[in-house]
C-alpha cells in the first residue's frame, strides 16, 4: 500500500478523535501515519492522551509530544486506532505482522471502540493467506509447536510454523520477551475454533486472530474510503 493510502485511511480515522479522549495507539506503518497526524493535531492544541501498543509506537508518539500513559493509570480507553494484516468477514482480523499482537490485543480489549486503518488489499474473504502470528514462551518451544500442529490438524489445518527471525538471525523477541511462530495455514475457514483451541495450549501467550474487537474498519481504495462494520 502506498504511504498516501495509509495516510488517507489514518486521516479518516482521525475524524473520530475528540478532545479529552483516551486513545490506544497501534503499531505498524499505517498506525505510524495516524500517530504522525495525531502529533500534528496535538502540537496545534488537541488535548488527548495515548497508550502505545509497542515500544516503537511509544518512541514515535513521545517524540511528537503526545502525552502517554499506561493501562495501569488508564485501564479503560475510549478508542484504539490500529492497522491489520488481514480484515476478514465480521471484521475478524489477523494482526501481528509487526510483532506487537499481545499488547495490541490487550489495548484493543481495554477500549470501548477499535477502528482499523488499512488499504483495500487487506480485505479478504477468508483469513489465513497472511501467516498467522502466534506468540509463544521460549521455554518448551518444541512441545508448544507440536501441540499447535496437533490442534491445527484436528481442525483440518496444516502448514509450516516458522520461528520468526530478527535482523541478526537470532529468534525475534517481542516487547514481552517472547518468540513468534508464523503459521502458514493459507486458509482459516473457522477462526473462532482455531482461536479457542490455541487458547488451551499453555505455551501460547496470544495469537493474531482478533475476533469481536474491531468496531469499524476505514479502508482506503485508490480513490475512495469505505467504512466497514462487523
Ligand atoms: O499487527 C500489526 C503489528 O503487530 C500491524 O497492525 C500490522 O502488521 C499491519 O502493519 P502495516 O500497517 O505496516 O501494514
Amino acid at each position: 500500500m502506498s504511504v498516501e493510502m495509509k495516510r488517507r485511511s489514518a486521516e479518516a480515522a482521525l475524524a473520530h478523535v475528540e478532545p479529552g479522549m483516551k486513545l490506544g495507539l497501534g503499531t505498524g506503518s499505517t498506525a505510524d501515519e495516524f500517530v504522525k497526524l495525531l502529533g500534528a493535531r496535538v502540537a496545534a492544541g488537541l488535548d488527548v492522551v495515548g497508550v502505545p501498543t509497542s515500544e516503537r509506537t511509544a518512541a514515535l508518539a513521545g517524540s511528537l509530544g503526545i502525552r502517554l500513559e499506561t493501562l495501569d493509570t488508564l485501564p479503560e480507553l475510549d478508542l484504539t486506532i490500529d492497522g491489520a494484516d488481514e480484515i476478514g468477514p465480521g471484521l475478524v482480523l489477523v494482526k501481528g505482522g509487526g510483532g506487537a499482537l499481545l499488547r495490541e490485543k490487550i489495548v484493543a480489549a481495554a477500549s470501548a471502540r477499535m477502528i482499523v486503518i488499512a488499504d483495500k488489499s487487506k480485505v479478504v474473504e477468508t483469513v489465513g493467506a497472511f501467516p498467522l502470528p502466534i506468540e509463544v514462551v521460549p521455554f518448551g518451544l518444541g512441545s508448544t509447536r507440536l501441540k499447535i500442529e496437533r490442534i491445527a490438524a484436528d481442525l483440518g489445518l496444516a502448514g509450516p510454523l516458522a520461528l520468526r527471525q530478527g535482523r541478526d538471525g537470532a529468534p525475534y523477541l517481542t516487547d514481552g520477551g517472547h518468540y513468534i511462530l508464523d503459521a502458514s495455514f493459507r486458509r482459516i475457514p473457522d477462526p473462532k475454533a482455531l482461536a479457542e483451541a490455541l487458547a488451551t495450549i499453555p505455551g501460547v501467550v496470544e495469537h493474531g486472530l482478533f475476533i469481536g474487537l474491531a468496531t469499524a474498519a476505514v479502508v482506503a481504495g485508490l480513490d475512495q474510503i469505505e467504512t466497514l462494520h462487523p
